[in-house]
């Protein structure tokens, strides 16, 4: 075939995609008339039985889920089509569309549908019974291009060594200009991510693999495939994924509604205590030691250390009297109390309890001892007996509720088992010396609780996070007055809703008396209810609210630098252990974080958790991958850099400069990069020691906090976790390894974030050898 008929036939290929897309995308608009038009139906009806409203609430919820579905899949509706030796061909997309009038004809096959597997998996050795692999380019509604794979044997010799599905669409999405925001993989997921994206839902799956090896967009792709295989399971607990700051989950947030999904929930860590904002920052110090695990105990002991007795009596003063609380009966009391095992606020009743029978005892006995006081002596009859009572158990009963309700007591019983919340002690924690040395005794040093020391009122930080929620388990809500109140408030709703119809029936009287009457269409019952629900609430955001909720699957992102404290809260938040874990072990900054997945995960699951591993970098050019490989050698010499995709045929610039001069230099070399990126976006990397001087210098080119698409950001390696940019410039490596006692992975982070274009601002000795000959690492692939 000559070339020109290849054109030709390419032609022909390309009109013939174009009237099948013609026709998917009007399908889709039809779906679209139909979801809106159900929907205005829906919510346009009124009244009914209580059931057939809860029907028409359902069944718009339905129809604004779906609508905000087929919406969310206009771009790339569909990109792919198998062609089988046997089979009709399937065209594949973002979405299912099927033929009603052809008896459900699947018209395009959704990519997580099992009939759509062989489009990631089928290679020309096992193909899996396709013939063809077509990927279809597309812009807007346009068919652009198709790249062709046929899968016979003699496509087998020539494959990729790496074994890649769809080279040409791969290489031409890894080729494109960043934006700032994540891009789903969906028409070019490839074998080795495929089965992690399918993996099945129960257990935990760790998945680890290098820079640039696409997990975070496995993960996100495989949130995606659950929601639709297990859909009924997942909707109504949820999903939730965990990303270390919020810029990553900017940077990540627009991939699950491309992918029609918009039921998770994405947060960090830091933001999973509803009501709290941690705007605060910690030192490194502070940070890892937040995160040990033995804060556990040094926060039991600080709940322990608010639960009092009286050295040696505690006076009380009622109506005049003085009652007292000696040391013995509080330390039962106390006893009886912690038994019970129940966290602070819950035992508090048992405290209480057996208090006030012992101040009632005390009073009762004052009673009687005032009844008789001053009364001759009489002799016993002969059926009365010396011990009989003066009060009874109802008099006992009246006094012991005075007791409670009196202010003397209540403070006292407040002084030795105050009622706390987790902020409340934590703060009281950290504003004094001397409850951080009886709390942390045996577990810190004096210098280490000195660091956690803070002004009373300053910001909580994200490391505070995961403290606050163990301690919410430790104090426990007593919520029987919240109860009370949310008793009462419904009631009132009723009643207000009862005054509104009233009002309503009689300016109705007043109108008009044919019209139909608004209890016809209304009732108490509905408007209470209507005003409390005040719509209805994924269960993305329920759980965002509510601090117990517990997730149908939890996926953790960048999970090396989770502390362990992090890691309890976690799994609190998924008691069936259905989750994903994704991460790289050599690149953990953070001095909280783990080097072993094994011993993150065997408190809460032993070794019953299964391993993927992820070999192929996406990202970085085998050119940049050889100066990371030398780091990552110096780091953790038993490691291997993941194999680089690509070559970029750039080479990357090394370049020296004294410390004082790179404020000056900075610029003409980021305005530079900003050129050679063309469009794409540029990273100058720096040590936290020159954020402030690096912001200055290249103020006017920075973007402004609230601009979403910036072209160059300034940023410390701990904040460039996880994203990527066309081009990075690398400043102080040296100092960067000397911040951090992670510093050689935090250089090694640095080096991976760039897909195009790598420089290297040298202003003190080289941590590791960075060019001349290599010792090690990857060869272009
Ligand atoms: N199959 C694929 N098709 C197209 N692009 C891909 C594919 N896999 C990964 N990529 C791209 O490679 C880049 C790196 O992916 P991702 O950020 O998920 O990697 P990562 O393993 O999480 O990296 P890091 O550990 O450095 O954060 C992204 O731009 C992603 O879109």
């Amino acid at each position: 075939m000559s070339p020109s008929d290849r054109d030709q036939d390419s032609t022909e290929e390309i009109a013939a995609e174009q009237d099948y897309l013609t026709l998917l995308y009007a399908k889709l608009d039809t779906e679209r008339e139909t979801a809106q038009a159900r929907l205005t139906d829906a919510l346009r009806q009124s009244g009914g039985p209580p059931q057939a409203r809860a029907e028409r609430d359902t069944a718009a919820t339905t129809y604004t889920e779906r609508l905000s579905q087929l919406n969310s899949v206009e771009q790339g509706l569909c990109f792919g089509r198998l062609d089988f030796e046997h089979d009709e061909p399937v065209h594949i997309g973002r979405l299912g569309l099927f033929d009603e009038e052809d008896d459900y004809q699947p018209l395009l096959v959704d990519w997580r549908a099992p009939v759509a597997r062989p489009f990631y998996l089928a290679t020309a050795a096992s193909p899996d019974g396709v013939r063809r692999r077509r990927h279809i380019r597309t812009l807007s509604r346009k068919v652009v291009g198709v790249d062709d794979e046929i899968l016979d044997l003699n496509a087998a010799d020539q494959g990729h060594d790496l074994g890649l599905a769809g080279e040409a669409a791969l290489l031409a999405a890894l080729e494109r200009r960043r934006t700032g925001e994540m891009a789903d993989i969906v028409a070019t997921i490839q074998a080795e991510q495929d089965q992690i994206i399918r993996s099945g839902l129960n257990g935990v799956l760790v998945v680890q693999g290098g820079p640039g090896t696409g997990k975070t967009a496995v993960a996100l792709h495989r949130a995606a495939y659950l929601l639709y295989t297990y859909r009924e399971q997942l909707t109504s607990r949820g999903v939730l994924v965990v990303g270390p700051n919020s810029t990553f989950l900017r940077y990540i947030g627009q991939v699950l509604p491309s992918l029609g999904e918009t039921g998770v929930l994405l947060a960090t860590v830091g933001e999973l205590y509803p009501g709290l904002t941690a705007l605060g920052e910690d030192s490194r110090e502070a940070t890892e030691i937040k995160g040990r695990p033995c804060m556990v105990e040094v926060l039991e002991q600080a709940v322990a250390d608010r639960q009092q007795v009286p050295d040696p009596v505690l006076e009380i003063e009622v109506d005049g009297e003085i009652l007292t609380l000696e040391r013995e009966p509080c330390e039962r009391a106390r006893q009886k109390a912690r038994e019970t095992r129940r966290p602070h606020n819950l035992a508090r009743r048992v405290f209480v309890d057996i208090l006030l029978d012992e101040l009632t005892r005390q009073s009762a006995q004052r009673t009687e001892d005032n009844v008789f006081e001053g009364l001759p002596e009489i002799a016993l009859t002969e059926d009365e007996t010396p011990d009989a009572e003066v009060l009874d158990a109802q008099d006992l009963a009246t006094i012991r509720a005075e007791l409670a309700e009196d202010g003397g007591v209540r403070a006292a019983f407040d002084r030795l088992w105050p009622k706390l919340g987790p902020p409340e002690l934590l703060g009281d924690l950290y504003g004094s010396a001397d409850r951080l040395a009886s709390a942390a005794a045996g577990h810190l040093t004096a210098a280490e609780r000195e660091s956690l020391l803070r002004a009373p009122g300053s910001y909580w930080t994200p490391a505070d996070v995961p403290l606050l929620d163990e301690l919410a388990e430790l104090l426990g809500v007593d919520d029987t007055e919240a109860k009370a109140r949310r008793e009462q408030r419904e009631r009132e709703e009723r009643a207000y809703a009862e005054g509104v119809l009233h009002v309503l029936e009689q300016d109705e009287e007043i109108i008009d008396e044919e019209v139909l009457r608004v209890r016809d269409v209304l009732d108490a019952e509905l408007l209470a209810e209507r005003q409390q629900r005040s719509g209805e609430l994924t269960a993305a955001e329920r759980a965002a609210r509510d601090r117990t909720w517990t997730f149908g699957h939890v996926i953790v992102d960048e999970a090396q630098e989770l502390s362990a404290m992090a890691w309890r809260l976690l799994m609190r938040r998924c008691p069936s252990r259905s989750m994903t874990v994704v991460g790289d072990v050599a690149q953990t900054g953070s001095a909280a974080g783990t080097s072993s997945w094994a011993e993150v995960l065997r408190p809460y699951v032993e070794d019953r958790w299964r391993l993927r591993e992820l070999t192929v970098n996406y990202r970085t050019p085998a050119e940049i991958m050889d100066v990371a490989a030398r780091v990552l050698a110096a780091a953790n010499p038993d490691l291997a850099v993941p194999t680089s995709v690509r070559e970029s045929g750039m080479v990357p610039w090394q370049r020296r400069l004294d410390v004082a001069e790179v404020p000056e230099g900075i610029r003409g070399l980021a305005e530079r990069e900003l050129v050679a990126a063309d469009g794409g976006t540029v990273a100058v990397l720096c040590p936290a020691s020159l954020l402030e001087p690096l912001g200055t210098a290249l103020d006017d080119l920075l973007p402004a906090p609230e601009e979403q698409d910036a072209r160059l950001s300034l940023l410390t390696v701990e904040l460039a976790k996880g994203l990527e940019f066309d081009a990075v410039v690398l400043v102080s490596p040296d100092e960067i390894v000397a911040e951090s006692p992670n510093g050689l992975n935090d250089l090694y982070v640095a080096l991976t974030r760039a897909t195009q274009r790598l420089g290297i601002l040298h202003t003190g000795a080289e941590p590791v050898p960075m060019s001349g000959p290599a010792n090690g690492g990857s060869a272009p692939g």
